[in-house]
Protein backbone atom coordinates (compact mmCIF):
# COMPACT_ATOMS: atom_id res chain seq x y z
CA UNK A 1 0.00 0.00 0.00
CA UNK A 2 2.77 2.59 1.29
CA UNK A 3 4.73 1.94 -2.09
CA UNK A 4 0.98 2.21 -4.38
CA UNK A 5 0.95 5.54 -2.30
CA UNK A 6 4.10 7.22 -3.13
CA UNK A 7 3.53 6.78 -6.68
CA UNK A 8 0.33 8.21 -6.28
CA UNK A 9 1.80 11.87 -5.59
CA UNK A 10 4.01 11.24 -8.24
CA UNK A 11 1.54 10.39 -10.91
CA UNK A 12 -1.00 13.61 -10.03
CA UNK A 13 2.01 15.54 -11.25
CA UNK A 14 2.10 14.58 -14.64
CA UNK A 15 -0.68 15.28 -16.89
CA UNK A 16 -1.99 11.27 -17.13
CA UNK A 17 -5.55 10.75 -16.99
CA UNK A 18 -6.31 10.43 -13.56
CA UNK A 19 -8.95 7.50 -12.21
CA UNK A 20 -10.14 9.11 -8.73
CA UNK A 21 -11.49 7.24 -6.27
CA UNK A 22 -13.31 9.94 -3.74
CA UNK A 23 -14.38 9.21 -0.37
CA UNK A 24 -17.64 11.70 0.91
CA UNK A 25 -17.40 14.97 2.55
CA UNK A 26 -17.20 13.84 6.52
CA UNK A 27 -14.02 11.63 5.65
CA UNK A 28 -14.71 9.22 8.44
CA UNK A 29 -12.64 5.90 8.33
CA UNK A 30 -14.63 4.18 6.55
CA UNK A 31 -14.65 6.72 3.61
CA UNK A 32 -10.89 7.28 3.89
CA UNK A 33 -9.87 3.52 3.87
CA UNK A 34 -12.72 2.83 0.87
CA UNK A 35 -11.09 5.00 -1.24
CA UNK A 36 -7.38 4.02 -0.74
CA UNK A 37 -8.17 0.24 -0.79
CA UNK A 38 -10.30 0.30 -3.99
CA UNK A 39 -7.95 2.60 -6.05
CA UNK A 40 -5.13 0.29 -4.65
CA UNK A 41 -6.93 -2.42 -6.02
CA UNK A 42 -7.97 -0.76 -9.09
CA UNK A 43 -4.89 0.05 -9.89
CA UNK A 44 -3.65 -3.46 -9.97
CA UNK A 45 -6.04 -4.60 -12.15
CA UNK A 46 -7.35 -2.23 -14.47
CA UNK A 47 -5.95 -2.36 -17.86
CA UNK A 48 -6.96 1.32 -17.98
CA UNK A 49 -4.16 3.63 -19.15
CA UNK A 50 -5.24 6.25 -16.48
CA UNK A 51 -3.59 6.38 -12.94
CA UNK A 52 -5.69 5.47 -10.03
CA UNK A 53 -5.55 8.00 -7.09
CA UNK A 54 -7.33 7.63 -4.09
CA UNK A 55 -8.20 11.22 -2.56
CA UNK A 56 -9.32 11.87 1.18
CA UNK A 57 -12.40 14.67 0.74
CA UNK A 58 -10.91 17.01 3.75
CA UNK A 59 -8.54 20.06 3.32
CA UNK A 60 -4.91 17.79 5.35
CA UNK A 61 -5.86 20.32 8.17
CA UNK A 62 -8.72 18.45 8.92
CA UNK A 63 -7.00 15.05 9.64
CA UNK A 64 -6.43 15.27 13.05
CA UNK A 65 -9.80 15.59 13.80
CA UNK A 66 -10.17 12.32 12.71
CA UNK A 67 -8.91 10.42 15.84
CA UNK A 68 -9.61 7.10 14.42
CA UNK A 69 -7.78 7.77 11.16
CA UNK A 70 -4.81 9.37 12.70
CA UNK A 71 -4.68 6.24 14.84
CA UNK A 72 -5.16 3.12 12.47
CA UNK A 73 -2.42 5.35 10.31
CA UNK A 74 0.36 5.04 12.52
CA UNK A 75 -0.32 1.53 13.52
CA UNK A 76 0.18 0.21 10.23
CA UNK A 77 2.84 2.75 9.56
CA UNK A 78 1.36 4.56 6.78
CA UNK A 79 2.39 7.88 6.99
CA UNK A 80 -0.23 11.03 6.02
CA UNK A 81 2.29 12.57 4.00
CA UNK A 82 2.04 9.86 1.07
CA UNK A 83 -2.28 10.77 1.45
CA UNK A 84 -3.63 13.16 -0.90
CA UNK A 85 -6.16 15.81 0.04
CA UNK A 86 -9.17 17.42 -1.74
CA UNK A 87 -6.90 20.60 -1.40
CA UNK A 88 -4.64 19.40 -2.55
CA UNK A 89 -5.81 18.13 -6.21
CA UNK A 90 -8.28 19.97 -8.44
CA UNK A 91 -10.70 17.97 -9.47
CA UNK A 92 -12.83 20.71 -11.66
CA UNK A 93 -9.64 21.98 -13.43
CA UNK A 94 -8.68 18.13 -14.06
CA UNK A 95 -12.52 17.69 -15.28
CA UNK A 96 -12.21 20.56 -17.44
CA UNK A 97 -9.50 19.35 -19.35
CA UNK A 98 -11.26 15.73 -19.72
CA UNK A 99 -8.54 13.99 -17.29
CA UNK A 100 -10.38 13.05 -14.74
CA UNK A 101 -12.84 10.22 -14.40
CA UNK A 102 -14.33 9.31 -10.55
CA UNK A 103 -15.17 6.60 -8.11
CA UNK A 104 -17.55 7.71 -5.18
CA UNK A 105 -16.63 5.41 -2.73
CA UNK A 106 -19.41 5.40 1.13
CA UNK A 107 -21.73 7.84 -0.55
CA UNK A 108 -23.57 8.53 -4.00
CA UNK A 109 -24.68 12.00 -3.80
CA UNK A 110 -22.25 14.90 -4.63
CA UNK A 111 -22.04 17.51 -2.25
CA UNK A 112 -23.57 20.59 -4.49
CA UNK A 113 -20.13 22.32 -5.39
CA UNK A 114 -19.59 19.18 -7.18
CA UNK A 115 -22.34 18.64 -8.93
CA UNK A 116 -20.68 19.54 -11.72
CA UNK A 117 -18.37 16.48 -11.23
CA UNK A 118 -21.11 14.70 -11.96
CA UNK A 119 -20.65 13.79 -15.64
CA UNK A 120 -17.02 12.18 -14.44
CA UNK A 121 -18.45 9.70 -11.84
CA UNK A 122 -17.97 6.22 -13.62
CA UNK A 123 -18.55 3.96 -10.74
CA UNK A 124 -20.61 4.14 -7.53
CA UNK A 125 -19.95 2.05 -4.24
CA UNK A 126 -21.88 2.58 -1.41
CA UNK A 127 -23.87 1.24 1.63
CA UNK A 128 -26.86 3.52 2.17
CA UNK A 129 -30.18 3.21 -0.15
CA UNK A 130 -29.93 4.75 -3.30
CA UNK A 131 -31.52 7.99 -3.29
CA UNK A 132 -30.15 9.33 -6.82
CA UNK A 133 -29.77 7.34 -9.97
CA UNK A 134 -26.23 6.84 -11.91
CA UNK A 135 -27.89 5.37 -15.25
CA UNK A 136 -25.41 3.16 -17.14
CA UNK A 137 -22.48 2.97 -18.33
CA UNK A 138 -21.84 3.97 -14.72
CA UNK A 139 -21.31 0.77 -12.66
CA UNK A 140 -23.35 1.17 -9.24
CA UNK A 141 -22.83 -1.12 -6.44
CA UNK A 142 -25.22 -0.05 -3.57
CA UNK A 143 -25.86 -2.66 -0.56
CA UNK A 144 -26.99 -1.90 2.77
CA UNK A 145 -24.20 -3.45 4.86
CA UNK A 146 -22.52 -1.83 7.89
CA UNK A 147 -19.47 -1.03 6.20
CA UNK A 148 -18.29 0.49 2.45
CA UNK A 149 -15.31 -1.48 3.15
CA UNK A 150 -16.80 -4.67 3.34
CA UNK A 151 -17.91 -4.30 -0.29
CA UNK A 152 -14.27 -3.09 -1.05
CA UNK A 153 -13.23 -6.41 0.51
CA UNK A 154 -15.11 -8.35 -1.30
CA UNK A 155 -14.11 -7.03 -5.01
CA UNK A 156 -10.88 -7.77 -4.12
CA UNK A 157 -11.38 -11.00 -2.42
CA UNK A 158 -13.47 -12.26 -5.21
CA UNK A 159 -11.19 -10.07 -8.03
CA UNK A 160 -7.59 -10.34 -7.26
CA UNK A 161 -6.70 -11.68 -3.75
CA UNK A 162 -3.17 -12.31 -4.07
CA UNK A 163 -2.77 -8.23 -4.23
CA UNK A 164 -3.61 -8.20 -0.65
CA UNK A 165 -0.98 -7.39 1.58
CA UNK A 166 -1.34 -7.27 4.97
CA UNK A 167 -1.94 -2.94 5.50
CA UNK A 168 -4.33 -2.96 3.26
CA UNK A 169 -6.17 -5.88 5.00
CA UNK A 170 -5.29 -4.58 8.14
CA UNK A 171 -6.44 -1.41 6.73
CA UNK A 172 -9.96 -2.94 5.79
CA UNK A 173 -10.29 -5.61 8.82
CA UNK A 174 -10.00 -2.52 11.40
CA UNK A 175 -12.38 -0.29 9.38
CA UNK A 176 -15.36 -3.20 9.44
CA UNK A 177 -14.95 -4.09 12.90
CA UNK A 178 -15.38 -0.42 13.69
CA UNK A 179 -18.57 0.32 11.18
CA UNK A 180 -20.39 -2.67 12.83
CA UNK A 181 -19.46 -1.67 16.30
CA UNK A 182 -17.07 -4.95 17.14
CA UNK A 183 -19.70 -7.35 14.68
CA UNK A 184 -22.27 -6.67 17.65
CA UNK A 185 -25.61 -7.45 16.42
CA UNK A 186 -27.72 -5.19 18.82
CA UNK A 187 -25.70 -2.76 17.64
CA UNK A 188 -27.58 -2.61 14.47
CA UNK A 189 -25.03 -2.60 11.96
CA UNK A 190 -23.01 -5.75 11.20
CA UNK A 191 -24.74 -7.59 8.10
CA UNK A 192 -23.49 -11.10 7.49
CA UNK A 193 -21.40 -9.88 4.16
CA UNK A 194 -19.46 -7.75 6.98
CA UNK A 195 -19.16 -10.68 8.87
CA UNK A 196 -18.09 -13.26 6.30
CA UNK A 197 -15.15 -10.81 4.87
CA UNK A 198 -13.99 -9.64 8.18
CA UNK A 199 -13.74 -13.71 8.30
CA UNK A 200 -12.10 -14.87 5.09
CA UNK A 201 -9.76 -11.53 5.69
CA UNK A 202 -8.60 -13.18 9.18
CA UNK A 203 -8.39 -16.57 6.82
CA UNK A 204 -5.43 -14.51 4.90
CA UNK A 205 -3.60 -12.82 7.79
CA UNK A 206 -4.18 -14.72 10.54
CA UNK A 207 -2.07 -12.32 12.70
CA UNK A 208 -4.24 -9.53 12.47
CA UNK A 209 -4.82 -7.55 16.01
CA UNK A 210 -8.02 -9.25 17.99
CA UNK A 211 -11.45 -7.59 16.81
CA UNK A 212 -11.89 -6.36 20.52
CA UNK A 213 -8.39 -4.40 20.51
CA UNK A 214 -8.83 -2.80 17.63
CA UNK A 215 -12.32 -1.91 18.09
CA UNK A 216 -12.15 -0.62 22.00
CA UNK A 217 -8.61 0.99 20.03
CA UNK A 218 -10.44 2.31 17.36
CA UNK A 219 -13.64 3.47 19.30
CA UNK A 220 -11.29 5.40 22.06
CA UNK A 221 -9.51 7.67 19.25
CA UNK A 222 -13.00 8.07 17.20
CA UNK A 223 -14.79 9.59 20.56
CA UNK A 224 -11.49 11.36 21.89
CA UNK A 225 -13.11 14.54 21.50
CA UNK A 226 -10.65 16.62 24.44
CA UNK A 227 -9.41 19.62 23.42
CA UNK A 228 -11.32 20.15 20.02
CA UNK A 229 -12.80 23.70 20.21
CA UNK A 230 -16.87 23.72 19.29
CA UNK A 231 -16.27 24.28 15.49
CA UNK A 232 -13.91 21.62 15.39
CA UNK A 233 -16.30 19.17 16.96
CA UNK A 234 -18.99 20.51 14.57
CA UNK A 235 -16.46 19.47 11.59
CA UNK A 236 -15.05 16.61 12.44
CA UNK A 237 -18.14 14.41 11.50
CA UNK A 238 -20.19 16.49 8.89
CA UNK A 239 -22.24 16.33 6.14
CA UNK A 240 -24.26 18.51 4.00
CA UNK A 241 -26.89 18.87 2.20
CA UNK A 242 -28.94 21.45 -0.04
CA UNK A 243 -32.19 22.06 -1.72
CA UNK A 244 -34.41 25.01 -2.91
CA UNK A 245 -32.04 27.31 -1.95
CA UNK A 246 -31.20 26.01 1.61
CA UNK A 247 -28.10 24.43 2.82
CA UNK A 248 -28.22 22.49 6.20
CA UNK A 249 -25.29 21.00 8.10
CA UNK A 250 -25.67 17.81 9.98
CA UNK A 251 -22.67 16.91 12.63
CA UNK A 252 -22.72 13.89 14.35
CA UNK A 253 -21.49 14.81 18.08
CA UNK A 254 -19.09 12.35 19.93
CA UNK A 255 -20.66 13.68 23.51
CA UNK A 256 -23.51 14.19 26.08
CA UNK A 257 -26.37 16.65 25.15
CA UNK A 258 -26.45 18.11 28.39
CA UNK A 259 -22.38 18.93 28.23
CA UNK A 260 -22.35 19.95 24.27
CA UNK A 261 -24.99 22.71 25.41
CA UNK A 262 -23.32 23.85 28.23
CA UNK A 263 -19.99 24.60 26.13
CA UNK A 264 -19.07 28.22 26.69
CA UNK A 265 -20.49 30.58 24.14
CA UNK A 266 -22.25 27.99 22.76
CA UNK A 267 -25.28 29.67 20.72
CA UNK A 268 -22.94 32.22 19.59
CA UNK A 269 -20.25 30.03 18.24
CA UNK A 270 -22.89 27.96 16.35
CA UNK A 271 -24.15 31.29 14.50
CA UNK A 272 -20.33 32.21 13.90
CA UNK A 273 -20.13 28.52 12.21
CA UNK A 274 -23.77 28.45 10.36
CA UNK A 275 -22.44 32.43 8.94
CA UNK A 276 -18.86 31.45 8.02
CA UNK A 277 -20.23 28.14 6.05
CA UNK A 278 -22.89 29.71 4.50
CA UNK A 279 -25.41 26.80 6.66
CA UNK A 280 -29.16 28.05 6.77
CA UNK A 281 -29.34 25.34 9.85
CA UNK A 282 -27.27 23.16 11.98
CA UNK A 283 -28.09 19.50 12.96
CA UNK A 284 -25.91 18.62 15.36
CA UNK A 285 -26.98 14.45 16.02
CA UNK A 286 -24.94 13.55 19.64
CA UNK A 287 -24.15 9.84 20.78
CA UNK A 288 -22.72 8.47 23.78
CA UNK A 289 -23.17 5.71 25.77
CA UNK A 290 -24.77 4.44 29.13
CA UNK A 291 -23.87 2.48 31.83
CA UNK A 292 -24.92 -0.86 29.76
CA UNK A 293 -22.83 0.74 27.09
CA UNK A 294 -25.99 1.44 25.08
CA UNK A 295 -25.77 4.35 22.76
CA UNK A 296 -28.19 7.30 23.79
CA UNK A 297 -29.13 9.91 20.96
CA UNK A 298 -30.10 13.86 21.41
CA UNK A 299 -30.91 15.61 18.39
CA UNK A 300 -30.57 19.49 18.05
CA UNK A 301 -31.77 21.57 15.69
CA UNK A 302 -30.02 25.21 15.71
CA UNK A 303 -31.81 27.70 12.99
CA UNK A 304 -32.54 31.60 13.36
CA UNK A 305 -35.26 31.11 10.97
CA UNK A 306 -38.59 30.43 12.70
CA UNK A 307 -40.07 29.11 9.43
CA UNK A 308 -37.38 26.98 8.43
CA UNK A 309 -36.93 25.60 12.10
CA UNK A 310 -40.05 24.66 12.17
CA UNK A 311 -40.14 22.80 8.93
CA UNK A 312 -37.20 21.21 10.42
CA UNK A 313 -38.67 19.93 13.40
CA UNK A 314 -41.92 19.10 11.99
CA UNK A 315 -39.89 16.71 9.31
CA UNK A 316 -38.15 15.17 12.34
CA UNK A 317 -40.55 14.42 14.71
CA UNK A 318 -43.40 13.23 11.97
CA UNK A 319 -40.84 10.58 10.61
CA UNK A 320 -42.54 7.72 9.79
CA UNK A 321 -39.53 5.74 7.78
CA UNK A 322 -38.31 5.01 10.25
CA UNK A 323 -39.78 7.08 13.05
CA UNK A 324 -37.37 8.71 15.35
CA UNK A 325 -39.28 8.35 18.91
CA UNK A 326 -38.75 12.63 19.72
CA UNK A 327 -39.16 13.40 22.90
CA UNK A 328 -38.88 17.74 23.62
CA UNK A 329 -35.82 18.43 25.77
CA UNK A 330 -35.52 21.99 27.52
CA UNK A 331 -33.99 24.20 25.26
CA UNK A 332 -32.42 27.73 26.25
CA UNK A 333 -33.51 29.28 23.59
CA UNK A 334 -35.31 30.17 20.50
CA UNK A 335 -32.78 29.69 17.80
CA UNK A 336 -32.22 25.80 19.36
CA UNK A 337 -34.63 22.93 19.88
CA UNK A 338 -33.12 20.31 21.23
CA UNK A 339 -35.07 16.22 21.52
CA UNK A 340 -33.95 12.83 23.46
CA UNK A 341 -34.13 10.52 20.33
CA UNK A 342 -35.83 7.12 21.27
CA UNK A 343 -35.45 5.59 18.14
CA UNK A 344 -31.19 4.69 19.42
CA UNK A 345 -30.81 2.65 15.63
CA UNK A 346 -31.25 5.86 13.69
CA UNK A 347 -28.33 7.01 12.91
CA UNK A 348 -27.66 9.75 10.35
CA UNK A 349 -27.68 7.18 7.30
CA UNK A 350 -31.50 7.68 8.65
CA UNK A 351 -32.06 11.23 9.37
CA UNK A 352 -30.51 12.79 6.43
CA UNK A 353 -33.04 11.92 3.78
CA UNK A 354 -35.60 12.82 6.28
CA UNK A 355 -34.06 16.61 5.80
CA UNK A 356 -33.49 16.14 2.67
CA UNK A 357 -36.93 15.20 1.78
CA UNK A 358 -38.14 18.18 3.72
CA UNK A 359 -35.89 20.50 2.03
CA UNK A 360 -37.21 19.53 -1.35
CA UNK A 361 -40.18 20.20 -0.26
CA UNK A 362 -41.54 15.95 -0.45
CA UNK A 363 -45.44 16.10 0.85
CA UNK A 364 -43.74 14.45 3.81
CA UNK A 365 -42.95 17.80 4.96
CA UNK A 366 -46.55 19.37 4.91
CA UNK A 367 -47.47 21.19 7.84
CA UNK A 368 -49.88 19.78 9.86
CA UNK A 369 -53.45 20.36 10.28
CA UNK A 370 -53.17 22.08 13.13
CA UNK A 371 -50.01 24.07 11.73
CA UNK A 372 -48.22 22.91 15.37
CA UNK A 373 -45.72 19.76 14.61
CA UNK A 374 -46.50 17.32 16.55
CA UNK A 375 -45.56 13.46 16.58
CA UNK A 376 -49.41 12.84 16.64
CA UNK A 377 -50.04 15.18 14.39
CA UNK A 378 -49.14 14.46 11.43
CA UNK A 379 -50.99 15.19 8.59
CA UNK A 380 -53.47 13.57 6.19
CA UNK A 381 -50.98 14.20 3.25
CA UNK A 382 -48.27 12.53 5.12
CA UNK A 383 -50.18 9.89 6.01
CA UNK A 384 -51.42 8.86 2.47
CA UNK A 385 -47.67 9.40 1.49
CA UNK A 386 -47.18 6.49 4.25
CA UNK A 387 -49.72 4.22 2.42
CA UNK A 388 -48.05 5.33 -1.14
CA UNK A 389 -44.56 4.20 0.08
CA UNK A 390 -46.15 1.55 2.19
CA UNK A 391 -48.15 0.10 -1.10
CA UNK A 392 -45.04 0.53 -3.43
CA UNK A 393 -43.14 -1.64 -1.31
CA UNK A 394 -45.41 -4.56 -1.69
CA UNK A 395 -46.62 -4.25 -5.43
CA UNK A 396 -43.52 -2.36 -6.76
CA UNK A 397 -45.00 -1.61 -10.38
CA UNK A 398 -46.74 1.07 -8.42
CA UNK A 399 -43.64 2.83 -8.16
CA UNK A 400 -42.65 2.13 -11.32
CA UNK A 401 -41.83 5.44 -13.56
CA UNK A 402 -41.58 4.04 -17.23
CA UNK A 403 -38.60 5.46 -18.37
CA UNK A 404 -37.13 4.16 -14.80
CA UNK A 405 -36.23 0.53 -14.97
CA UNK A 406 -37.70 -1.09 -11.58
CA UNK A 407 -34.07 -1.56 -9.66
CA UNK A 408 -34.15 -5.06 -7.71
CA UNK A 409 -35.49 -3.72 -3.65
CA UNK A 410 -32.65 -3.15 -2.23
CA UNK A 411 -31.69 -5.79 0.72
CA UNK A 412 -33.35 -4.86 3.65
CA UNK A 413 -31.15 -4.62 6.45
CA UNK A 414 -33.27 -6.64 9.00
CA UNK A 415 -31.44 -5.38 12.02
CA UNK A 416 -31.91 -2.19 11.09
CA UNK A 417 -34.30 -0.79 8.33
CA UNK A 418 -37.92 -1.85 9.42
CA UNK A 419 -40.33 -2.46 6.76
CA UNK A 420 -42.75 -0.01 6.51
CA UNK A 421 -45.75 -2.82 6.83
CA UNK A 422 -43.91 -4.20 10.28
CA UNK A 423 -45.79 -1.67 12.25
CA UNK A 424 -49.20 -2.23 10.02
CA UNK A 425 -50.49 0.11 7.77
CA UNK A 426 -50.58 3.20 8.93
CA UNK A 427 -54.08 4.80 10.02
CA UNK A 428 -55.98 5.97 6.68
CA UNK A 429 -58.44 7.37 4.60
CA UNK A 430 -60.85 5.04 3.33
CA UNK A 431 -61.21 7.65 0.41
CA UNK A 432 -57.06 7.16 0.20
CA UNK A 433 -57.09 3.91 0.05
CA UNK A 434 -60.03 3.82 -2.87
CA UNK A 435 -57.65 6.26 -5.08
CA UNK A 436 -54.90 4.20 -4.65
CA UNK A 437 -56.44 0.79 -5.54
CA UNK A 438 -58.15 2.03 -8.22
CA UNK A 439 -54.44 3.48 -9.39
CA UNK A 440 -53.40 -0.25 -9.17
CA UNK A 441 -56.31 -1.16 -11.32
CA UNK A 442 -55.69 1.21 -13.58
CA UNK A 443 -51.56 0.35 -13.78
CA UNK A 444 -52.61 -2.94 -14.24
CA UNK A 445 -54.67 -2.67 -17.16
CA UNK A 446 -52.60 -0.49 -18.85
CA UNK A 447 -49.71 -2.69 -18.49
CA UNK A 448 -51.77 -6.25 -18.95
CA UNK A 449 -52.02 -7.72 -22.83
CA UNK A 450 -55.02 -6.24 -24.67
CA UNK A 451 -57.94 -8.85 -24.43
CA UNK A 452 -58.29 -11.00 -27.31
CA UNK A 453 -61.16 -9.79 -29.57
CA UNK A 454 -63.61 -12.43 -29.37
N1 LIG B 1 -24.55 0.38 19.79
C1 LIG B 1 -23.33 0.94 19.76
N2 LIG B 1 -22.38 0.58 20.66
C2 LIG B 1 -21.17 1.15 20.63
N3 LIG B 1 -20.79 2.09 19.74
C3 LIG B 1 -21.71 2.47 18.84
C4 LIG B 1 -23.02 1.94 18.79
N4 LIG B 1 -23.70 2.54 17.75
C5 LIG B 1 -22.83 3.41 17.20
N5 LIG B 1 -21.65 3.38 17.85
C6 LIG B 1 -20.47 4.18 17.59
O1 LIG B 1 -20.86 5.50 17.28
C7 LIG B 1 -20.30 5.87 16.01
C8 LIG B 1 -21.37 6.64 15.27
O2 LIG B 1 -22.36 5.69 15.00
P1 LIG B 1 -23.72 6.11 14.32
O3 LIG B 1 -24.16 7.45 14.81
O4 LIG B 1 -24.63 4.96 14.49
O5 LIG B 1 -23.43 6.37 12.81
P2 LIG B 1 -22.39 5.73 11.78
O6 LIG B 1 -21.21 6.61 11.77
O7 LIG B 1 -22.23 4.30 12.03
O8 LIG B 1 -23.16 5.87 10.45
P3 LIG B 1 -23.91 7.16 9.96
O9 LIG B 1 -25.36 6.90 10.02
O10 LIG B 1 -23.38 8.33 10.70
O11 LIG B 1 -23.55 7.23 8.47
P4 LIG B 1 -22.46 8.17 7.84
O12 LIG B 1 -23.20 9.45 7.58
O13 LIG B 1 -21.38 8.29 8.90
O14 LIG B 1 -22.01 7.45 6.64
C9 LIG B 1 -19.98 4.58 15.29
O15 LIG B 1 -18.85 4.76 14.45
C10 LIG B 1 -19.66 3.62 16.42
O16 LIG B 1 -18.29 3.75 16.72
MN1 LIG C 1 -19.71 4.29 5.59
MN1 LIG D 1 -21.13 8.40 10.84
Amino acid sequence: MERFLQGCRAAVQESRPLHVVLGNEACDLDSMVSALTLAFYLENTSESKAAFVPVLNIPRSELALRGDSVFLLSELNIPESSLIFRDEIDLHALHQTGQLSLTLVDHHILPSSDTALEKAVTEVLDHRPLEQQHPPPCRVTAELVGSCATLVAERILQGKPEILDWQTAALLHGTIILDCVNMAPEAGKVTPKDSKYVAQLEAHFPDLPSRSNIFESLQKAKFDVSGLTTEQMLRKDLKTISGDGTMLAISAIYMDLEIFLQRSNLMAELDIFCQAQGYDALVAMTINFNPHNEPVRHLVVFCPSMDLQSMICEALECSRCPPLNLTPAPSHHPNLRAYFQGNALASRKKVLPILRDALWGHPGAMKTPSGTPGPEGCSQEQMDDELGKAINTLIPEMCRDDEEPVLPPTPMNSLVDECPLDRGLPKLSAEAIFEKCSQITIARSSTSPPQKKK
